[in-house]
């Protein structure tokens, strides 16, 4: 069997996406879902595997920017709607698509690919390493107290409709932007995806509801949840589900998870796909009873290793030469020489011995600044071949703020 990969053709979405509806169950999305996703794909960026008139294959990529450590704002493939039909299942076309992909966004002079992935185990062979994580907690605030900080009982707190407010929450949104590495600039049309709420998916929890934080008329926070009611024989016992908080200061951030704390008729507030060092953390007083865990979250490919590297700054000043191994995109193989700092950075090919070796796979991983390569090293992953290498690059590579990837895509 051969198969024809392909640029997506508009009039062919239809088909295309139900390939990849399939492959995720077969559960139809809501009306509302699919056209977003019809609007925001990028079809000259999709590509589609074909058996004859029958579509088996399914992949995309969104030309975002990536907020990278330093803050710079700097192009990024986002890899997405992937899927084979269960019919042609394991039969090499995911890797003839991730070839064709990673082929195409190098041809274009696109240097980042980045992805969340529906299985953890799929794009590490393919080059992607997990660069950033999110935390989920699940706060029992019948227990749990919050010591807030000053200054919290001056932010006025007004609900509000999720769409009449979107705008200002928006404006919240791309002021942030820049602070985390990890962050996506908004592209026209993205502002309508935290308004997506279809009534099939909300597990007996109420519509998106909204509460802005405001300081001398101005929105200088936000947070999108949902509650959900449940009794038990010794009263109420339901749950705050939030769906999305940001502020522009620490006080107004306090301000809005006191509010979320102290929802009447509720015991619990979930959160997931938070920042790893979010800062209610250190507002808790029995972090136990947040059962705090982690996972994946965004997953980093450096489709060109010298302008990737050269894209975000360097914390601390750094000089090595790295072996880079990358069997499935072979030009990126062999000896860089980085140097840089928190001004800018040169990565260019080098004869010199190697100070470190390691696969692009780690580069993606080390990327964003929130997987240190020291903890790559201590898993054999990297390995050093000059002393003090592997602290001189790790140090530099850091950020002092955790990734963060506040939406999937
Ligand atoms: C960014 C995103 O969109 S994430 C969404 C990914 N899509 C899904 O999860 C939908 C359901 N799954 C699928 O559609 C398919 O099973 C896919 C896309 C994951 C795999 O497609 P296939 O065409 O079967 O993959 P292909 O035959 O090219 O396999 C390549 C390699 O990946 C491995 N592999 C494939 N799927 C998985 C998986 N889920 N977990 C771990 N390894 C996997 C194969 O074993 C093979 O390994 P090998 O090279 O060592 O032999």
């Amino acid at each position: 069997m051969t198969t024809e990969l392909r640029v997506l053709d508009p009039i062919e979405w239809d088909r295309w996406y139900g390939v990849l509806e399939l492959a995720f169950g077969g559960v139809a999305e809501s009306p509302e879902e699919r056209r977003l996703w019809r609007d925001l794909t990028e079809f000259d960026r999709s590509l589609g595997a074909w058996d004859g008139d029958l579509c088996v294959g399914t992949t995309g990529s969104f030309s975002f920017r990536l907020t990278v450590p330093g803050g710079a704002s700097v192009p990024a493939a986002g890899v997405t709607m992937v899927s084979v039909a269960g019919t042609h299942r394991r039969r090499g076309i995911l890797t003839s698509m991730m070839r064709r992909q990673l082929d195409d966004l190098r041809a274009a002079g696109e240097f980042l690919a980045v992805l969340t992935a529906s299985e953890p185990g799929i794009y590490g062979r393919f080059g992607y390493g997990i660069a950033s994580y999110s935390l989920r907690a699940v706060i029992d605030t019948n227990r749990v107290r919050l010591a807030v900080p000053e200054g919290v009982d001056g932010v006025v707190l007004r609900q509000a409709d999720p769409a009449e407010s979107s705008a200002a929450c928006e404006a919240v949104y791309a002021r942030r932007v820049s602070a985390r590495p990890g962050m996506l600039a908004r592209r026209p049309g993205w502002e309508r995806l935290p308004l997506i709420d279809p009534e099939g998916e909300r597990g007996g929890a109420s519509p998106r509801l909204c509460v802005l934080a405001e300081r001398d008329g101005e929105v200088v926070g936000f947070a999108h949840y949902a509650v959900k009611p449940d009794w038990s024989f010794a009263g109420a016992d339901g749950s705050v589900n939030v769906r999305q908080l940001m502020a522009l200061d620490p006080v107004a951030e306090a301000a809005l998870w006191r509010f979320l704390w102290s929802v009447d008729l509720t015991a619990s507030v979930r959160v997931w796909g938070r920042p790893v060092d979010d800062g209610w953390q250190h507002l808790v007083d029995d972090v136990r009873r947040c059962e705090p865990t982690l996972r994946d979250a965004l997953h980093v490919r450096l489709v060109e290793v010298g302008p990737a590297l050269e894209a975000r700054t360097y914390q601390a000043p750094v000089d090595v030469v790295f072996e880079v191994e990358d069997a499935f995109c072979p030009w990126n193989e062999g000896r860089w020489r980085l140097t840089g700092d928190a001004k800018g950075a040169s990565c260019v090919r080098t004869s010199d011995p190697a100070d470190l070796s390691l696969s692009v796979r780690e580069l993606g991983a080390a990327y964003l600044g929130g997987v240190p390569l020291t903890s790559l090293a201590a898993a054999g992953r990297v390995r050093e071949l000059r002393e003090g290498a592997l602290v001189e690059a790790s140090v530099a590579f850091g950020s002092p703020v955790a990734p963060w990837l506040p939406h999937g895509f």
